[in-house]
């Protein structure tokens, strides 16, 4: 179907002929963002001053496939070459001779060499690993001081102002002296050569068709696999991890990555969490709890973690669990028992979720039929949001049971969940990993400077507590930080349109045009067309309601009509949100309309844009927001921002980031699409001003419990005027209606009309 063609009602605008290319169209041809033109690993004919160390296997980049031109037709978020589309972990399968054809490709890598797990390869040397890791704009740096961020009172600040002008001038040397150049990951192949993971788990890598690793994974995967790996060395096997420790870092370290969205985090963290679990020893008992938790701030981010864990460890012992209510994490006391029966709230939500679980949770549910002890989770991974987490740690008399299994932590959009929103419930399930050897990942797109201060003095705290009861503590890890890009900023890849509505009817009409596009505007701006599917973010769940019923009709018949919009938001059951989800995923929903439950971590693969129906309530959100489109490299992605009078004073927060990314994508200042006298106009926020958008978002558009919201949720494109107008009609239609049935002794119109007359709105 012609999704294009039936929206625009053009006979000329055909969806394969301008030159946008699509998110939404075929595979991806790199996923990496940055450094596409040169090489990413410098070959022994161009570089003759790499050092060769033992054997040498010959590692070769596997080219990428070429994009499968695919029409932008209704299976928008089918990859091909490849890259699956399911959301369970059953997806994906090989026919025999495709799984034979990967094993080959591994085996061509050394991967599979004799069988052996590690094959020692050649190594990089210093300055080649600059140059890559420059090329893809990886920063990585030690942040060395692990004393408690002091706050200075605002008298010692200025007297201070001075003094610290010298410090920053030596940090900065300083900088340059903590900064690392681990090997960088230029191929997935690396990872059983040089890393020796499990065979399964780098055939589960292969089997989702990943060929390149992206930025992220490039940089993070050696220093946490090299982490892993010194685990193992001290256990007495050898491995290549030493070989780091000049100009990368051999030892344990948690790791705080900052990362361009849809880059790929997930696996990074995924893939040194499933293979530690798997060199762990066998004989760990899963009745003692998780092995790992992974943190996230939405339902629908925690179940799509789960979904790729269980991807990347299929065929493995290890199991990924998405944490749903009624299950319990850790053995409990008969006195702090609590009973689940078959009508408890929770077993009946419980039924609904089963639909999309695996046979373990499945297990959980049957048993909770019976009014008795909860199962316990029996997978390695626990995937979490913190709320809850922490309802099934808390116990009768108010404290917080202790997780002393879990040795792998991670907080997914670590920024969000440490912020004032999250933070005492991500804090407490933190203090509750009281193994001493807990790793800790946080990872985001965008995080604050608070954000790493507040993870320094987090770990402080915890070293110290852990220290004043444990004699025998290890050494404390160092906190490495990895910044891929320009931090907090909006990925290259896609284009922004910032554009002036005026008033809210002028954004409903600038919506509908979206909806809507014809063919000459399609023509004149190829390059930026948005095209279904699209997600539409507002800034509060009624004002999501009501845009959608507004909408609701604005799909012709022909193209789907009104299944082809939904409106997804917090207050949906969790089986309504999985259903929109799921739909959405498949293609049968083109515009979904929702807040930021899904502005953060959601992959949507072939999603061709993101309209900000209203703007986002900061930098990040914006990033995040526009983030859901342009996923692992993909162009074409367009980002639509309204705005009006009301959010003029926030504005510059947008456009700056705008400005940003143009930038990193090579454009010059005078062709970006913000231009300066833009920037010259707009105020520039205080810092009282962002910290009330974020808390509140923009004020003429709150819903305030209690109060009459109407008018700040009421989208129409009609007037005041026009709806006072409507309203008195209608009330004196009622009117007569009521008259006539009096008179006629009622039910006379039910027989004339054949309806009840109870909705009768009207003639229309
Ligand atoms: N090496 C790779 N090659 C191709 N695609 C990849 C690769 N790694 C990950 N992907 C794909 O990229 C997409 C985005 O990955 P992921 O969701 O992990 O991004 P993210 O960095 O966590 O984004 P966000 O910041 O929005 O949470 C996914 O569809 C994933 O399958």
């Amino acid at each position: 179907m012609n999704v294009f063609k039936l929206l625009s009602r053009s006979s000329k605008a055909a969806p394969n002929s301008p030159s946008q290319k699509l998110p939404s169209s075929g595979a991806v041809a790199n996923p990496q963002l940055f450094g596409h033109d040169e090489p990413a690993q410098p070959t022994q004919s161009t570089n003759k001053s790499r050092k060769r160390k033992r054997g040498l296997v010959a590692v070769t980049i596997q080219s990428p496939p070429s994009p499968a031109a695919l029409p932008a037709d209704l299976d928008f978020f089918g990859g091909s070459a490849g890259v699956d589309t399911e959301l369970d972990g059953d997806d994906g399968k090989l026919t025999k001779g495709k799984k034979r054809q990967r094993k080959e490709e591994l085996k061509d890598s050394g991967a599979l060499e004799n069988g052996t797990d590690v094959v020692e390869e050649e190594q990089y040397d210093v300055d080649e690993c600059k140059k890559i890791l420059h090329l893809h704009k990886l920063k990585i740096a030690v942040l060395e001081d692990f004393a408690p961020q002091v706050e200075e009172s605002r008298e010692e600040k200025k007297k201070s102002k001075k003094r610290k002008k010298e410090k920053e001038q030596k940090n900065q040397k300083k900088e340059a002296k903590r900064q690392l150049y681990p090997q960088p990951l230029t191929s997935f192949a690396h990872l059983r050569t040089r890393y020796g993971i499990s065979r399964r788990l780098a055939e589960n890598i292969m089997d989702q068709g990943y060929k390149l690793p992206t930025e992220v994974q490039l940089g993070a995967l050696p220093l946490l696999l090299a982490s892993n790996n010194h685990k193992a060395g001290q256990n007495g096997s050898t491995t290549g991890a030493e070989s780091l420790s000049g100009e990368g870092y051999a030892g344990d370290i948690d790791l705080l990555t900052v990362a361009p969205t849809g880059s790929g985090k997930t696996i990074a963290f995924l893939i040194p969490i499933i293979n530690a679990l798997l060199s762990e020893s066998k004989d760990t008992d899963s009745r003692d709890g998780p092995r790992a938790i992974v943190l996230a701030p939405t339902r629908e981010l925690a179940s799509q973690i789960v979904n790729e864990a269980r991807k990347m460890a299929k065929g493995t012992a290890i199991k990924a669990t998405l944490m749903r209510k009624g299950m319990e994490v850790v053995e409990r006391t008969e006195s702090e028992l609590i009973e689940y029966g078959p009508d408890s709230p929770d077993a009946s939500e419980h039924d609904e979720d089963a639909s999309n679980s695996d046979n373990e949770d499945k297990a959980v549910q049957k048993k909770k039929q019976t009014p008795r002890r909860a199962e316990l989770v029996k997978a390695a991974i626990l995937v979490a949001t913190p709320l809850a987490l922490l309802n099934t740690l808390k116990r009768k008399d108010g404290t917080i049971a202790n997780l002393p299994s879990v040795s792998h932590l991670v907080l997914d959009e670590a920024d969000v969940l440490l912020d004032p929103l999250f933070r005492e419930q991500t804090l407490h399930i933190w203090n509750a990993c009281t193994n001493p050897k807990l790793r800790v990942g946080l990872w985001s797109a965008t995080m604050g400077s608070n954000i790493e201060n507040l993870t320094l003095s987090t770990m402080n705290t915890r070293w110290e507590t852990l220290s004043s009861s444990k004699s025998d503590m290890p050494a404390r890890p160092p906190l490495i930080r990895l910044v891929v890009g320009l931090k907090d900023s909006a990925i290259p890849n896609i284009s922004h349109q910032l554009t002036y509505a005026a008033t809210e009817q002028g954004k409903l009409l600038g919506i509908r045009q979206l909806l809507h596009p014809t063919s000459s505007s399609s023509d004149s701006t190829a390059q930026s067309t948005l095209r279904p599917p699209f997600l539409v973010f507002t800034q509060t769940i009624s004002r999501a309601i009501a845009l959608h019923s507004e909408l609701l009709y604005d799909i012709p018949p022909e193209a789907g009509g009104s299944s082809r919009i939904a409106v997804l938001h917090a207050d949906l059951s969790s089986s309504a949100r999985d259903s929109i989800m799921t739909r959405f995923r498949r293609g049968e929903v083109w515009v979904l309309i929702t807040t930021d439950l899904l502005a953060r971590g959601v992959d949507f693969r072939g999603l061709n844009g993101v309209v900000n129906y209203d703007v986002p309530n900061s930098a990040a959100a914006y990033v995040h927001r526009v983030g859901r489109t342009g996923r692992a490299g993909r162009e074409g992605g367009v980002a639509v921002t309204f705005y009006t009078q009301d959010d003029i004073p926030y504005v510059k927060l947008i456009a700056n980031i705008i400005r940003a990314s143009e930038k990193l994508r090579g454009v010059k200042a005078e062709d970006g699409s913000i231009k300066q006298w833009l920037i010259d106009a707009l105020p520039t926020p205080t810092k009282r001003d962002r910290q009330q958008l974020k808390k509140r978002g923009v004020e003429a558009r709150r819903t305030v419990k209690g109060a009459d919201n109407k008018s700040k949720n009421r989208i129409s494109t009609k007037s005041g005027y026009e709806r006072k107008i409507e309203n008195n009609r209608r009330g004196a239609m009622l009117g007569s209606k009521r008259r006539a049935e009096a008179e006629n002794g009622g039910g006379v119109k039910e027989v004339e009309d054949g309806s009840d007359g109870s909705d009768f709105e009207g003639f229309e």
